[in-house]
Parts: C-alpha cells; structure tokens; sequence
C-alpha cells in the first residue's frame, strides 16, 4: 500500500520514481544533534541524488534540503525527527544506505513508510543490538513531579512503555492534559507510549489536608477521625470517606493506614467522631488507604459490601473510554463478575476499541477468587500497596510469586507494583533491598514492573526509571547465561482446536529459537493472540511482533519480550516476511546472516500454519 506519505513524496519528485530509504542518520552528524547539509548527508549516504527530506508523518521537513539529525543523549541515539529520505532517483537507480541495497528499491521504499517502531526501541535495537533489548514492561504513575510535556518526554526516552493514571488523585482537568500530552508525544514525536487508567475504587480511605502533601502523625498524639464534612480541616483531624465508619469501629481496634505507615489506637467514639491515638508515627498522606484491625484479624463488615466499582469510577471509565486509553486497572477487585460486567459494558460503548482489563490484587477477596479473577481479566495488577495492607506483610512475597505464575499459566500480562524503589522517592539511590526486590520480580518474569509515588511525586522519576532499566537488563542477562528457566512447564491453555494448534506452534517455535540459538522470533498478528503465545514462553531471543493497528501495537507494550511494530501486511507470509527482512536490514535493526524463527496467525484460512527459519538475505 502507498500511504498518503509517500503520495506526498511523489508530487515532491514528480518526474521520476522516488526511493524513501530509511537512512541510519547516527553515523552522519556529530553529537549534539542540529542539523546538517544535505551535501555531507548525501556523501555518508553515499548517493549523489538530490534530497527531499520528508518526515515519517509524511511532512516535509524543514527547509529543504536539510534535515534533521538525531540527537545523543545518556549514550543512545535519538532520531528526534527522524528522517524518511525521499532520494530522487539517479540514472541507474542504485542507491545504498548503510550497506543495504534493496532489491527492488522503489516497492521497498514505498511499503518503509508503513512500518512503525517507537523510536526509543528503535534506537536501542541499533545501539545495543536488539538481543539485548529489555524483555520486561515499564510503567510509570505520573503525577505532579512527571506531567509537563518535557518530564513525560525523559521518561519516554527512559524507557516508559506505559504511563498510569491513579483516578484517586488529581482533576478532571488535569487527568485530561495529561492524556493529551502523552498522545501528542507519539504523534509528533514517534514514542509509543500506552495509557493505563487507574480506578479509585470504593475502600476506606482518608481525605486531604487543605492541600498539604502530607502531615505528620507523632507518637502519642489523638486525632479525631470523622465523617463530618469540613471547609478547613482542624489540626489534628482526618476526614474519613466512608459513613459507616463510625458505627463499624470499636474501642480497641486499630486503625492501619497505608498498609502499616502509621497506626492508631481507638480510644473513644463521640457520635460521628472516632477519637484515636497514635501507636506508629509516620506521615500521612491524602486519601492514604485506610483499614481497621481487631484482635490481629482485619473486619470486613459492612465496608466489605461497598461496590468494587464506585459510581465515580463509573463515571472515570466513561472518560477513559472516551478519551481510548490502553488499560483500565480495576482496584480492589473481589469477584470475576465485576470484571465481566466491565468488559461488557466497554464493549457496548467501543465496539472497535480494545481497552484491556487489568485486575488489581490488591484484596483478601480477590485472593479467594484468584484463578477466576485472572482467567476474565486482560491481565493483572499485584498491588503490593494495599494487598499489604490486608494481609500479613510476610505472605506478600509469596502471594506474588503465586500471581506472576497464575497469570503466566493463564497467559495474561502481569504487573508487580508498589514500593519496588521506595526510599527514591527521596533519595537519589536505591536501598540494596530494594535493587533485588526488583531482581526478584524480573526474575520471576513479570510482564512489567511498576513506579508508584517514585515517579508520580518523588525527587528522582528519571533516576528511579533508569535503575528499573538497568537492572531489568542486568537480571534478564543473568537467567539467561545461567539456564536459569530452561525446564519451565506450561499446561496447556484451552481445550479447542484451532487455538491448540497456535498454542503449540509458539511453543515449539519458541523451543526451536532456543534450541538454534537464533536471534529473533518474528510473528505476524493480527490481534496480538500468537504474539502473547510467545511471550509466555518467554524465549531467549526478542519477539518482533508485526502487527496492523496501531491499538494492538500499543496493546503488546506490556507484554514481556515483545518488540512491537505496526506493520501494513498481505495474506501472504512470504511476501512479509521479505519486505520485513529488507525494512528492517534499511534501518539498520538487523543485518544479513541473522538467523529468524517466524510464525503467523495471518496467513489465509486454508493455509498450513507454518514455523519458518530464516536467514537474513
Ligand atoms: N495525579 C496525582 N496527583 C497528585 N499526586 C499523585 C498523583 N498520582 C499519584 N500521586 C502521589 O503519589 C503517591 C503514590 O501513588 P500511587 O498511585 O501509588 O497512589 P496511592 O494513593 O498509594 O494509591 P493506589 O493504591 O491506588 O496505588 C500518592 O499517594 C500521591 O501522593
Ligand atoms: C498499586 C496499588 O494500587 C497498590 O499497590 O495498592
Ligand atoms: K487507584
Ligand atoms: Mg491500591
């Protein structure tokens, strides 16, 4: 297909065929980026055709003939604009970037401008060689110290594959600027960066305090918890957001906010007042979770019966939904049903849309009902948070390991959050304990690991994104050096036929590229479903995921491994798998010899699936 692009680009080069070769534009500038001649562009791409310079949107770039060169930031290089170079075609045709001489140069070129990668991943494929790539999923919650355009651009380039929005903190306003600031980044910028919408959630949870980020709570002090409403908060008061609260407390239980930062006593109730002091000091945050212990077990009384979903929620979902984020992450879920009805109801109201469903285990409930939970869900959340909160601290550790497994059996994405780098909120440097908490999830082999206050009110976001980055990386290298999880076991999925046979064809081609040492898997898809197959397998070698929406794409941003790409493809897998092979080779993400294991879910209905190994031409 010629995108309207590339259209563009022909009007520019009318008389003849134009060539749109993807030129690796690192070698050709100094560092700093700026921008260069097209002189001492067209010697390093050694063509001596004149240059129209056209971005990857299709907009000509700058004052012709001049384009724009990457810039060189934290040891890799950013194509800032990168550019598709529209070569008007010398005599015999011949051009070359960076060694590749495509065949069919002016076909290759036309489809070139069809192929999208974020240019992040772009990048890092280039400088690092894509076998190193990083298999596991970053999100970041932003927040105050992360929402100007600026702050979400370093932790794009920082390696955000998600950004979260918490609906518990925030407005309207703000959520929506947020939102726009991030599409406008992949759009004009050439990030792709998802979007997770967070619910608030209907627990028990403190109010704010008349604006202040926190308050401490000293040892020994009564504070008043009340539901009584208020225009400024008195000293030593806290609003409590559930009316019941009052009539389900009892003198001597123990109020525990934020899963254990501060504790109370309750001495005396007063009408709506429940009068506490305080038996662990720390600092109290807005609308920090709040839950209620007495002798060592936590009631669940009729707090128990409020709804997962919250009419506010409701109402925050409908936004999502219009505004098509990526993710919503349902908060404290109890019960598959309420997952189901929520898949439904987004359904009704965007059929084409395909808004994944994440559970947030974060409650005894949702333990109760655990496999059912994940098995209607998208994915899931483990919310260490308030999951600590509601059960021993010691059984946490343990109640992740049994999701990450669960989900990967399920095949559903897995995300471990909260305090996975907690004293970076204040510090420029991580604990020791919390570098190989960190380990330990990647480890485990979660989809995604997950930044909470770090990156949405901490000191150091990009610091903190950057120690998830390399110790991902570090970790991941290390099970593979070491064999760490060559005889893991995975039952089988679903009982029909059809998905039987994708199932164990992304097994087998999963075992072959281990077994062969290749160095990618390929999988074409439309729905991202083979590309998930795969990624449960977790292979040694990176997942190429071509795909032909830019929401599935978007989607296979939190799946472990998964490299995607937006790709226009046909039927015919040979025909992809060519013009991949030579789009790729252009841009100089792989070179000849490269050895590729490919499967597709595309090929036309009466074709033999097939598991392919390729050699790069
Ligand atoms: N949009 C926001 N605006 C202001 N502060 C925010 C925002 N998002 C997060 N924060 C701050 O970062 C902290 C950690 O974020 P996080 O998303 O983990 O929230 P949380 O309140 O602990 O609840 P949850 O259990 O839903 O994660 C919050 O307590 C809050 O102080
Ligand atoms: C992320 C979250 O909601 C929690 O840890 O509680
Ligand atoms: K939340
Ligand atoms: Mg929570």
């Amino acid at each position: 297909m010629v995108q309207g692009s590339m259209m563009h680009m022909q009007s520019l080069c009318s008389s003849s065929v134009p060539l749109c070769v993807y030129g690796d534009l690192a070698g050709v500038s100094s560092a700093g980026g700026g921008r260069i001649s097209s002189a001492s562009l067209r010697s390093a791409l050694c063509v001596s055709s004149p240059l129209v310079g056209v971005n990857k949107y299709g907009k000509r770039m700058g004052m012709r003939p001049q384009v724009q060169v990457p810039q060189r930031k934290s040891g890799l290089v950013y194509a800032k604009a990168e550019a598709v170079l529209g070569l008007e075609e010398n005599k015999d045709g011949a051009v070359s970037v960076n060694g590749a001489s495509p065949a069919n140069p002016g076909v290759e070129g036309a489809q070139s401008q069809s192929m999208e990668i974020d240019l992040v991943t772009e990048a890092e494929l280039k400088e690092n060689g894509f076998r190193s790539t990083r298999r596991t999923k970053l999100i970041c919650t932003i927040g105050p110290a992360t929402c100007a355009p600026e702050q979400l651009e370093a932790l794009a380039i920082g390696g955000m594959n998600v950004a979260r929005l918490n609906m518990c903190h925030g407005t309207r306003e703000w959520h929506t600027e947020v939102i726009c600031n991030v599409r406008r980044l992949n759009s004009e910028k050439g990030y792709s960066v998802a979007i997770m919408m967070d619910t608030e959630g209907s627990e028990i949870h403190m109010g704010d305090f008349n604006g202040a980020p926190s308050v401490k709570a000293e040892d020994g002090e009564e504070w008043i918890f009340t539901v009584r409403k208020f225009g400024t908060l008195p000293e030593f008061t806290t609003i409590v957001n559930y009316d019941g609260f009052a009539e389900d407390v009892k003198v001597g239980d123990e109020l525990v906010v934020d899963g254990g930062m501060v504790r109370f006593e309750v001495i005396e109730k007063v009408g709506p007042d429940v009068k506490c002091k305080c038996t662990d000091p720390g600092l109290l945050l807005p609308r920090a979770n709040l839950t209620f212990w007495r002798e060592g077990r936590l009631v669940r009384e009729r707090n128990a019966m409020l709804p997962t979903i919250s009419s506010k929620d409701w109402i925050d979902i409908d936004f999502g939904i219009a505004e098509g984020v990526d993710f919503i992450a349902i908060s404290f879920v109890k019960t598959s049903e309420v997952i189901k009805h929520l898949k439904s109801y987004i359904q009704a109201r965007s059929p084409n849309g395909s808004i994944g469903v994440f559970a947030k285990i974060e409650s005894s409930d949702s333990l109760k009902n655990l496999e059912d939970i994940i098995r209607v869900s998208d994915g899931a959340m483990v919310a260490r948070g308030d999951l600590g909160a509601q059960i021993p601290l010691e059984q946490v550790p343990s109640v992740q390991q049994a999701v990450v497994n669960l989900c990967r059996e399920l095949n559903k994405p897995v995300i471990v959050a909260s305090q996975l780098l907690e004293s970076m909120i204040e510090f420029p440097t991580p604990t020791r304990a919390e570098v190989a908490d960190v380990s330990e999830a990647v480890r485990q082999r979660a989809d995604a690991l997950m930044l909470s206050g770090e990156s949405a009110m901490g000191l150091f976001p990009e610091k903190a994104l950057s120690v998830l980055r390399t110790v991902s990386l570090r970790m991941e290298s290390w099970c593979r050096e070491n064999k760490q999880h060559a005889s893991d076991r995975l039952p089988e999925l679903s009982p029909a036929l059809d998905d039987r046979i994708s199932e164990n064809i992304c097994n087998s081609a999963s075992q072959m590229a281990n077994r062969l040492g290749v160095d990618a898997i390929f999988v074409y898809t439309r729905r991202g479903y083979m590309a998930s197959l795969l990624s449960r397998c977790r292979p040694d070698c990176p997942i190429f995921a071509f795909t032909d929406t830019k929401m599935v794409r978007q989607r296979l941003n939190l799946q472990w491994g998964l490299i995607p790409f937006r790709l226009d493809f046909s039927g015919d897998m040979e025909s992809n798998l060519r013009r991949t092979f030579a789009l790729l080779k252009a841009r100089g993400m792989m070179k000849k010899g490269d050895l590729v294991v490919a499967v597709s879910d595309i090929s036309e209905a009466d074709m033999l699936q097939s598991i392919q190994v390729r050699r790069i031409p």
